[in-house]
């Protein structure tokens, strides 16, 4: 070992010099305050010996060569004082000696807060007596240290206080749907201004005429503010006084008027006023507001007159105004079989036109060449090969002609009674019917029995599907020689009939006719019986609204 060599120090020596590293006898030196003599750095010519292990290093070393210690400078200063060694500045602080070394080395890095620490404790707010405290060279209340350093004062939220110039989101979005409900810009800055007035005449009407209600007028105000620039607050106090002066001295418009009707109501309900001053001032209120009001009313009366007056209905929705069409009706040819119904129709549309000469051509040949020539007319509605070949009609048969007044549907029914039923389905559309009577002797009375005859059946029929409205063709009046007293005998026992169904007699049309000579249907007649009738078929105006009026109602 280079030590034992050069310095002469035996090892055993330092191995007892390694015993000081007794705790027990450290804590016994540092209890005493002193440092034993063996534990201070000795200096020697060009050696200084480490406090610690007690090594002999060089002069030019800083810090041990063998535990790595730094040299104390203080030793190097050549001053002891505890305040500026390591043990003197960790007395009684616990630490290992090698802790304190290491402190050693750095004194001038001792904690300088630490020690103002100490004195900033010191300086801090002390209580002296009677609620009075002093810091550092200060003095005062505690309440007055507290305003001074609280760091609360200064952590205020940067809140926008409340404009009445600004209008809040909700007057934003209530004047939006104003404006989008007036369609105008104007109005609804009209109606934004209007609020104010309107508000003074909702507080004219329950608040009195002192200045201590006049600031409640301002504290109600405050409170509902958000819908009230400062300017409005003004001239609403102002309009205030005005009015509690003079109830005529108050210029309102309509609408603001109209408002503080509404709001008044509510204001009314909840008001506390003494009842006789707020109520008379309420109906002076109520009175002004309806007056300047019923211009507005007005305007709204005339406004909903007017557009009731100018809606008119334009002549294609009214069904008899029509200047082009006509009104469809439905006329069923009813009666008993071979009677002469297909006969009478297709005379009737021949007639009018609406079957051409050629047709009529065709139709009598083809009838002659079966036989049945005089079922010619007949043809022309009953065209199936069985209802030629049988002479009867078996279906309803339609067939159209135009009047002056009406587009008339023809519906020819069977006469048999095995075809009721496909009677019944051209009954059941019919506006009017024409009942065919065969006038020739024998013929009406088989019609008119009750076993046999469809007469009868096919009159209440027709009623029951309430067609009211009847014409009986007499035909065949060619056969009875148009004997009038034939044709009376018939109108009577069939009117009786008629009658019993709850037909009306002036709801009945009796025309005298013969089908297959053509007469008394369009063109006059030669017969002077039936030219004093006067009554043509086709000259009939088909009285029947009755369904019109109960599709109606
Ligand atoms: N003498 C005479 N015969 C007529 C007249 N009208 C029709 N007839 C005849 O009566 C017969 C029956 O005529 P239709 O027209 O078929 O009688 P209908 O009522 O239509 O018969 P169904 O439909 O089967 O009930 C025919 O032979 C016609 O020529 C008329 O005015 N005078």
């Amino acid at each position: 070992m280079p030590r034992k060599v050069s310095y002469g120090v035996d090892y055993d020596e330092d191995y007892y010099d390694y015993e000081d590293y007794d705790v027990d006898h450290d804590l016994d030196v540092e209890e005493n305050g002193k440092l034993p003599q063996s534990k201070k750095e000795t200096i020697n010519c060009g050696i200084w010996r480490c406090s610690v292990c007690t090594y002999d290093n060089d002069e030019s070393l800083s810090a041990c060569d063998i535990c790595g210690v730094l040299r104390n400078a203080s030793i190097n200063s050549g001053t002891n004082s505890d305040k500026k060694t390591v043990e003197g500045m960790c007395k009684g602080s616990g630490a290992s000696k090698m802790a304190k070394s290491l402190f050693a080395s750095f004194p001038q890095r001792m904690s300088k807060k630490a020690v103002s620490f100490q004195k900033l404790n010191d300086a801090y707010v002390k209580e002296e007596s009677n609620n009075s405290h002093t810091h550092m060279n200060m003095q005062g209340q505690f309440l007055e240290f507290h305003k001074a350093f609280i760091t609360h004062s200064n952590r205020r939220v940067n809140i926008a206080p409340f404009k009445f110039d600004v209008p809040s989101p909700d007057d934003v979005v209530s004047d939006g749907l104003r404006s989008s409900k007036m369609g105008s810009k104007a109005n609804s800055t009209d109606l934004k201004t209007s609020r104010v007035p309107s508000s003074i005449n909702e507080k004219n009407g329950v608040l009195s005429k002192s200045s201590t209600e006049r600031s409640d007028i301002s504290s109600s105000l405050t409170s509902k503010g958000r819908h009230f620039s400062r300017d409005e607050r003004n001239r609403l106090e102002n309009d205030t006084g005005n009015t509690l002066s003079s109830d005529k001295s108050s210029v309102c418009s309509p609408s603001m008027n109209l408002k503080g009707r509404h709001d008044k109501l509510d204001e009314s309900s909840s008001s506390s006023m003494s009842g006789g001053n707020s109520q008379s001032l309420t109906n002076s209120l109520n009175k002004r507001a309806l007056n300047v009001g019923s211009g507005l009313s007005k305007n709204v009366n005339t406004r909903v007159t007017r557009s009731n007056a100018e809606y008119k209905p334009e002549k294609w929705m009214l069904p008899d105004q029509a200047e082009d069409t006509l009104t469809q009706l439905n006329l069923a040819i009813v009666g008993h079989v071979d009677s002469g119904k297909s006969t009478l129709s297709g005379r009737l549309l021949h007639l009018l036109g609406r079957i051409s000469q050629k047709e009529m051509h065709k139709y009598e040949k083809e009838a002659k060449l079966q036989g049945k020539g005089s079922f010619a007319y007949a043809w022309a509605l009953d065209e199936s090969t069985e209802e030629r070949e049988r002479g009867i009609t078996m279906t309803v048969a339609v067939a159209y002609f135009d009047s002056k007044k009406y587009h008339v549907v023809l519906l020819d029914s069977p006469g048999h009674k095995d075809f009721v039923p496909n009677m019944i389905s051209g009954a059941a559309q019919a506006d009017a019917a024409i009942l065919v009577i065969d006038a020739s002797v024998g013929s009406f009375e088989a019609s008119m029995d009750g076993a046999k005859g469809q007469t009868r059946e096919h009159a209440q029929l027709i009623r029951s599907f309430g067609v009211d409205q009847i014409i009986v063709a007499v035909n065949k009046m060619d056969a009875v020689d148009y004997s009038k007293e034939r044709f009376d005998f018939i109108k009577q026992q069939l009117g009786t009939f008629l009658r019993s169904c709850n037909f009306r007699d002036s709801s009945i049309s009796w025309i005298p006719l013969s089908a297959m000579e053509n007469q008394n249907l369009v063109a006059v007649p030669s017969d002077v019986f039936l030219l004093s009738c006067m009554l043509k078929l086709h000259m009939i105006a088909w009285p029947s609204y009755r369904r019109f009026y109960n599709r109606q109602h």
